[in-house]
C-alpha cells in the first residue's frame, strides 16, 4: 500500500489534474493500492483566508466566493462527461454555500476566531478531493471520496492541532478495514476534535495527513507530488548548477528544510519516520522522474555533503560583556526568556573567550528580542557587566549539510576555503553538534556567489564554471575567443569546465553578460550594442557583479590594465595576462602584485609573458619550488628578431622582413618595442625576478641591434623609413656573419644576478646556432642541471600559440 499526496500546484489547473489520474492509474496498475491525498487547488486556501479577513473587517466577500465557484465549476465542465455533471455541480454549491453561510457569520459578528478560520479553509480541501474523485469514479468505480475528520482525531488547538495518534489511527484502520478494495480520496490538511469540530493541522498540513495514514497503516512509502523534481542541492534559483538528491535520510533532509528548502516541512515527517516509511518527493509534471527518496539512513553515496541551503535575511544579535557573558547560568537565563517569548533562534555561536555570544533570529523579531533583553538583564546593563545589545541586518545563514561529513575530514576547510578565495567575509560559524551541517553567516550580498562558489567546491567534479572578464581584442584576445569557442563543449563534457566570458572591452567598447556572451558573434555584438570603453567602470563592473571563479583576462599591450590588477586582487578575482608590463616595471610593483594575489588566494598567471606559449614561466617557478638553484640561463627570447634572423639572406631587405614579422603577428603592437630590445628585456627581467632577483629595468645591460637613427625614430612610419635608410648597416652584419660562417643571435644571459642581452655571431658549434621561423630557445643551467642544461625550444610568437598559452593559464586558475 502507498500514499499519493498531491500538493495545490498539482490539482491546480485541468492539465495538472489529468497528469495526477495518470500517475494514479499507474500506481494501481503496479499494484500499490494507492490511497489518494489531496490538498485545496492552487491558490484556493490563501483565497479562503482572504475571504474571512474581508469577512470579519465587514468588507465584501461575494467576488471571491464567485471566483472559486467559478474555478471548480470549470474544472467540473471540462473533466466530468455532461450526464455525470448535475450532482457533482449540487454539491458543490452545498459546500459552497455552508462556506457563504459562515461568511456571512464572520461578517455579522465582525469576529474571526481561529475555529471558524479552520472551517473557513477546511472547504478548501473538501471541494477539492470531492471533486478529483467525482472526475476519477468514470475510470475507478471504486473511487470514494473521504473527508479527513472522520480519520485524524486532534485537540482543540484551532490553527494547528495537535494530532491523537492513537486515536486516529484506530479510526483509521477500522475505516480501511471498512473500505476495502476502494480507491480512497482523502482531504489533506483537516481533522477534528473530540467534539467533530473540524480543526487544522497547521503548516505542511497534507503532507502531515499523508504521513499519519501511512504510519497507521504501515505503507510501503509516501510519495509526495509536488512541482519540483525532489530535494535539490541548492537553491535552483540562485544555483543554477543544482540537481536533485536521490536519496537522502530524514534527519538530512530535516536539516535542508531546517533552511530554507521549502519541498516538505519536516515536522510532518515524523509518524513516517518512527516507523521507517521511505517519503519520495516527486514531480507531477514529470512523472517518470525518480525523485527524492528520503528514508531512514543516508544511503550509499559518494557525496561528502548533501546540499546547501541558506536564509536569505537574517538579523544577528551581539551580546558582550566581561566574565558574564558565555557561563551557564547567563545563557540559561538567556535561551529560556527567548524560548518562552517564542523568539525561534537560528543559530548561536559563542566565542572561545567566553565573552561574547553570537545568535541569529529572523529579521520581524529583531528589535523585540533586543528590548527583551535589556529588560530581562537592565542590572547588568547599568552594572557594565553586559554592553548594549547589538543588531546586525542584512545577513545571510548558509550551511552544508550531510551525515557523511562526520567521516569525511576537511569539510569545513574546503567550506572556508571557497568562500575565502572568493573574498566572502563570515561573520560567524556554528557547526551543530550532530555534526550534520555547519553553517556561516555572510553579508547578504555575498549570498548567491558563496552559495555557488561553495556549490561548485562541493560538487567540482560536477562542473567548475569560469567567470571571464576579458580587456584586449586584438590579434591575441581575438584568437583566444575562438579557441575558447572551440574548445567550449570538449571543456565541458571531458573536463568539467565551463569558460563563460561575460565581460569584454577594447579601447572603444565594452560588453558585459551574466550569461556569457556568444563567442561565435561578440565582435557584431560589441560593435553594435557596446557601452563606450571605460576601464574604470569595466573594473567596477567587474566586482560589482560578484561572480564566483572569477577571472580577468589583460590581452592589450598598455599600461593602463596593470594599474587595475592589485584592486581586482584585493577582490579575490584572479588576473591572467600575456602582458608584460606590470611584472617589468619597479620590482616594488611586482612583488606587491605576487603579494596580494598570494594574500587574497587567488592566481596570477603571466606564461606567456616569457615565450608566448612555451613552458618557461612554469618551468622556472617549478624549479624555485622544489629547491633547485639557478646558477645560469641563457636564452634567445624575442621571436620577432630570430624570425628576422631565421630569414636574413640573400636578397630580402632587412626593412620588409620586420615588416613580414609584423603581418605575420609576432611583434609587439609597436614593432620598436621588439627591434629596440625592450621586449627581450623585460622578458628576462621577468625570470631573473622569478629566480629570486630583486632587479630594476636598469639593472639590465641591453646591447642593441639598431643603428641610432633607427632608435631616434618618434613614429613608427619613421622607423620603418629608418630602417630601410639603414639598409647597408644591415647588409654588412649580414655579410660579416656570412664571411665567418656564423649567424646573428640576440642572446640574453643571467648569471650571478647579472642580466645582459647582445647581439652575438655564432657558429656551428652553439647549441642555438640551428633555430627556425620565430623560435626561441632557452636553456637552464642549475644546481641539478649542471652538466647539461634543461631547454625548452619552440615557436616564441603568433597569435595561435600564445593565446593558447594565455588559455592554459585560465583553465587551471583555481585548479
Ligand atoms: N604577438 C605575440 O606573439 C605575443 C606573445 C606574447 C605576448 N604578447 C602580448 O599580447 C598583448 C597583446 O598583443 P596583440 O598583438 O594582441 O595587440 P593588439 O594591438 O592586436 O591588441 C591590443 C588590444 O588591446 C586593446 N586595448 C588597448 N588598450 C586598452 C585599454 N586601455 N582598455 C581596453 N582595451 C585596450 C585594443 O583595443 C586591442 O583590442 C601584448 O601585451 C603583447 O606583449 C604577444
Ligand atoms: N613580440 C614578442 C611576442 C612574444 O612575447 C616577440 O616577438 O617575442
Ligand atoms: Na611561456
Amino acid at each position: 500500500m502507498k500514499i499519493l499526496k498531491f500538493g495545490g500546484t498539482s490539482v491546480g489547473t485541468v492539465d495538472s489534474i489529468r497528469a495526477v489520474l495518470d500517475i494514479v492509474r499507474k500506481s494501481q496498475h503496479a499494484g500499490d493500492q494507492p490511497i489518494v491525498v489531496l490538498s485545496a487547488m492552487g491558490g484556493v486556501t490563501n483565497l479562503l483566508t482572504q475571504l474571512a479577513e474581508n469577512a470579519a473587517e465587514g468588507r465584501n466577500f461575494a467576488s471571491g466566493l464567485q471566483e472559486l465557484e467559478d474555478r471548480h465549476f470549470a474544472v467540473v465542465k471540462q473533466l466530468i462527461a455532461v450526464k455525470h455533471q448535475n450532482p457533482v455541480f449540487t454539491r458543490l454549491k452545498l459546500y459552497l454555500n455552508e462556506l457563504e453561510d459562515l461568511l456571512q457569520g464572520i461578517y455579522n459578528l465582525r469576529e474571526l476566531s481561529l475555529q471558524s478560520k479552520d472551517l473557513v479553509l477546511s472547504y478548501g480541501e473538501r471541494c477539492s478531493a470531492f471533486l478529483i474523485s467525482k472526475i476519477a469514479a468514470q475510470y475507478f468505480p471504486d473511487a470514494l471520496f473521504v473527508d479527513a475528520t472522520q480519520l485524524i482525531q486532534t485537540d482543540s488547538h484551532f490553527g494547528s492541532a495537535h494530532v491523537n495518534q492513537a486515536r486516529s489511527e484506530q479510526l483509521i484502520r477500522t475505516f480501511a478495514a471498512a473500505h476495502a478494495g476502494k480507491l480512497l480520496f482523502v482531504t489533506g490538511f483537516i481533522a477534528s476534535n473530540e467534539k467533530g469540530r473540524v480543526t487544522t493541522l497547521g503548516r505542511g498540513g497534507s503532507d502531515y495527513t499523508a504521513a499519519i495514514i501511512g504510519a497507521a497503516l504501515n505503507a510501503e512509502a509516501i510519495e509526495i507530488w509536488t512541482d519540483v523534481d525532489g530535494m535539490l542541492t541548492a537553491d535552483p534559483r540562485i544555483v543554477k548548477k543544482a540537481f536533485s538528491l536521490p536519496v537522502l535520510s530524514y534527519t538530512e533532509a530535516m536539516e535542508l528544510s531546517y533552511f530554507g528548502a521549502k519541498v516538505i516541512y519536516p515536522p510532518t515527517m515524523i509518524p513516517a519516520f518512527l516507523k521507517k516509511i521511505p517519503i519520495i518527493i516527486r514531480n507531477t509534471f514529470n512523472p517518470d522522474f525518480g525523485g527524492t527518496t528520503i528514508q531512514h539512513d543516508s544511503g550509499r553515496t559518494a557525496l561528502p555533503i548533501k546540499g546547501i541551503s541558506s536564509i536569505a535575511d537574517i538579523s544577528v544579535i551581539n551580546l558582550v560583556g566581561s566574565g558574564m557573558v558565555g557561563r551557564a547560568g547567563f545563557s540559561g537565563r538567556l535561551f529560556t526568556l527567548l524560548a518562552r517569548e517564542q523568539i525561534n533562534v537560528v543559530l548561536i555561536t559563542q566565542s572561545s573567550s567566553e565573552h561574547s555570544i553570537t545568535f541569529a533570529v529572523h529579521p520581524a523579531e529583531a528589535l523585540r528580542a533586543k528590548q527583551l533583553i535589556e529588560r530581562e538583564f537592565e542590572l547588568e546593563l547599568q552594572a557594565n557587566k553586559l554592553s548594549q545589545p547589538e543588531i546586525e541586518e542584512r545577513l545571510s545563514v548558509l550551511a552544508i549539510v550531510g551525515e557523511n561529513m562526520k567521516q569525511t575530514p576537511g569539510m569545513s576547510g574546503k567550506l572556508f576555503h571557497a568562500l575565502g578565495r572568493n573574498g566572502i567575509n563570515v561573520r560567524a560559524i556554528a557547526q551543530g553538534s550532530s555534526e550534520y551541517n555547519i553553517s556561516v553567516i555572510i553579508s547578504q550580498a555575498d549570498l548567491s556567489k558563496a552559495l555557488n562558489a561553495v556549490h561548485d567546491a562541493f560538487f567540482a567534479q560536477l562542473n567548475k564554471t569560469l567567470h571571464v572578464f576579458s580587456v584586449g581584442t586584438g590579434n591575441i584576445g581575438s584568437t583566444l575567443f575562438k579557441q575558447i569557442q572551440e574548445q567550449y563543449a570538449f571543456l565541458l563534457d571531458n573536463n568539467d569546465i565551463e569558460i563563460k566570458v561575460v565581460g569584454i572591452s577594447n579601447s572603444r567598447k565594452m560588453l558585459f553578460s551574466g550569461e556569457g556572451i556568444d563567442l561565435a558573434n561578440w565582435k557584431t555584438v560589441l560593435e553594435q550594442s557596446g557601452e563606450l570603453a571605460d576601464l574604470p567602470a569595466f573594473v567596477a563592473r567587474t566586482k560589482a557583479m560578484n561572480l564566483p571563479n572569477c577571472v580577468f583576462i589583460d590581452n592589450t599591450a598598455s599600461e593602463l590594465p596593470t594599474l587595475y590588477y592589485r584592486e581586482l586582487f584585493q577582490s579575490n578575482i584572479s588576473v591572467v595576462t600575456c602582458n608584460k608590463i606590470a611584472n617589468s616595471g619597479r620590482y616594488s610593483e611586482y612583488r606587491d602584485l605576487k603579494d596580494t594575489a598570494r594574500k587574497h588566494g587567488v592566481d596570477f598567471f603571466y606564461e606567456t609573458n616569457v615565450g608566448a606559449g612555451l613552458p618557461i614561466v612554469r618551468v622556472l617557478r617549478d624549479l624555485m619550488l622544489s629547491g633547485d638553484r639557478i646558477i645560469r640561463i641563457e636564452a634567445i627570447l624575442s621571436g620577432t628578431i630570430s624570425y628576422i634572423f631565421n630569414n636574413f639572406s640573400g636578397d630580402v631587405s632587412f626593412h620588409d622582413i620586420v615588416k613580414n614579422a609584423q603581418q605575420l603577428g609576432y611583434t609587439e603592437p609597436d614593432p620598436r618595442d621588439d627591434l629596440k630590445g625592450t621586449d627581450f628585456m623585460r622578458k628576462m627581467l621577468i625570470l631573473a625576478r622569478d629566480a629570486g632577483y630583486a632587479l630594476e629595468p636598469e639593472d639590465v645591460q641591453l646591447g642593441g641591434i639598431l643603428p641610432e637613427a633607427c632608435l631616434r625614430a618618434t613614429t613608427v612610419d619613421d622607423f620603418y623609413r629608418e630602417l630601410q635608410a639603414a639598409d647597408d648597416y644591415f647588409n654588412e652584419l649580414k655579410s660579416k656573419a656570412q664571411r665567418e660562417n656564423r649567424v646573428l643571435r640576440y642572446i640574453g644571459k643571467l648569471e650571478a644576478g647579472r642580466v645582459s642581452i647582445a647581439l652575438e655571431f655564432v657558429d656551428e658549434s652553439h647549441p642555438f646556432y640551428a633555430l627556425s621561423g620565430s623560435d626561441n630557445i632557452i636553456a637552464f643551467t642549475t644546481e641539478r642541471y649542471k652538466e647539461r642544461p634543461l631547454v625548452v625550444k619552440g615557436p616564441g610568437a603568433g597569435a595561435e600559440v600564445t593565446a593558447a598559452g594565455v588559455f592554459a593559464d585560465l583553465v587551471n586558475v583555481g585548479a
